[in-house]
């Protein structure tokens, strides 16, 4: 049996820093491979990923919960035939709810050995009433309260609060039975992703058999624009076009030349706040930045 973990969480809640702070860690002598999906045409998480892991297989265009199932189903059974590996790791885009790519695991003899939904503490308040992000807790057994370094006890209180109701009124049930699919939850509060080995060990797997609901529950209420730049632009113009979105861009990410630095820079920006810290050294490809903004419909 293969092992699976599932990844998810909003729009930067710190999905692919878990994959590179905590999994590399514990789960380093194993033999791991990664499926990334992204909301929007153009990758940057498989490209920061494949610096730290040889088996990423990135499906950047479309969700995997619903507009790419069947080609989530194949690069699963692709990645088994070329690799074997004993563990495979699937980070959701963070517009996706997990449930279909859990029952896509189960359906193609993978052991899912955890769910696990990453909360961005800090930004929580901006995010939590969107449907996604309550389906995406309801399927979770292991609720990671990342970015804990930016909050108070406080309001990590309040949002451990929040965060704990909508996972018992959302939490998946079985259709049949109406049994919980997830008796329980572990909570844990961290930050960039590091959590204990517990995690890695296989000691939450999930049991129930998960069967397909009948109705397409899912939708988007995002919308996605990709921005290419011919040319390195000013670090200044790129930190003031960050700074001048609107607040329903909830999240924008992207690989970028800057005349002032050598390396192209990873482009992190999440509700408002900036990131420009991480550099893609051997990055030959376009420059661009993937825009992700509230729809208006
Ligand atoms: N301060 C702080 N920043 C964090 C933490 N975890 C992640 N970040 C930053 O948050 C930004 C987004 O992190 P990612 O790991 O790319 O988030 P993601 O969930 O993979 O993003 P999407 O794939 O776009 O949904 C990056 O700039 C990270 O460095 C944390 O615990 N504290």
């Amino acid at each position: 049996m293969l092992s699976a973990f599932v990844i998810t969480g909003f729009l930067g809640s710190g999905k692919t820093t878990l994959l590179m702070n905590s999994v590399r860690e514990h789960l380093k002598n194993r033999r791991i491979a990664i499926i990334v999906n992204e909301f929007g045409e153009v990758g940057v998480d498989g490209k920061i990923l494949k610096n730290a892991y040889s088996q990423v297989l990135e499906l950047p265009e479309g969700c995997i919960c619903c507009t790419l199932h069947a080609e989530f189903e194949k690069a699963l059974w692709e990645i088994r035939q070329k690799y074997d590996p004993e563990v495979l790791l699937v980070e959701t885009s963070g517009a996706a709810e997990p449930f279909p790519v859990m029952l896509s695991l189960q359906s193609l003899g993978c052991t899912v050995e955890g769910v696990m939904c990453l909360i961005d503490a800090y930004n929580f308040e901006k995010y939590s009433h969107e449907p996604t992000t309550r389906h995406q807790i309801g399927s979770s057994n292991m609720l990671v309260l990342n970015k804990t370094d930016l909050v108070d006890e406080e309001k990590l209180k309040s949002v451990e609060q929040e965060v704990v109701r909508i996972w018992h009124s959302y939490r998946l049930k079985n259709l049949f039975t109406g049994e919980p699919v997830f008796r329980d939850f572990k909570l844990y509060k961290t930050s960039y992703g590091k959590l204990p080995v517990e995690v890695f060990e296989g000691i939450f797997a999930l049991k129930a058999k998960l069967e397909a609901p009948e109705e397409d529950y899912h939708q988007h209420h995002l919308e996605h624009q990709v921005l290419y730049f011919d040319q390195p632009l000013e670090y200044e113009k790129l930190v003031s076009l960050l700074e001048s979105f609107p607040k329903e861009v909830f999240r924008a990410k992207g690989v970028v030349r800057v005349k002032e630095v050598p390396q192209a820079l990873v482009v992190n920006y999440a509700f408002g706040g900036l990131d420009l810290s991480q550099t893609l050294p051997d990055y030959q490809g376009k420059s661009f930045l993937v825009v992700i903004k509230k729809s208006d419909n």
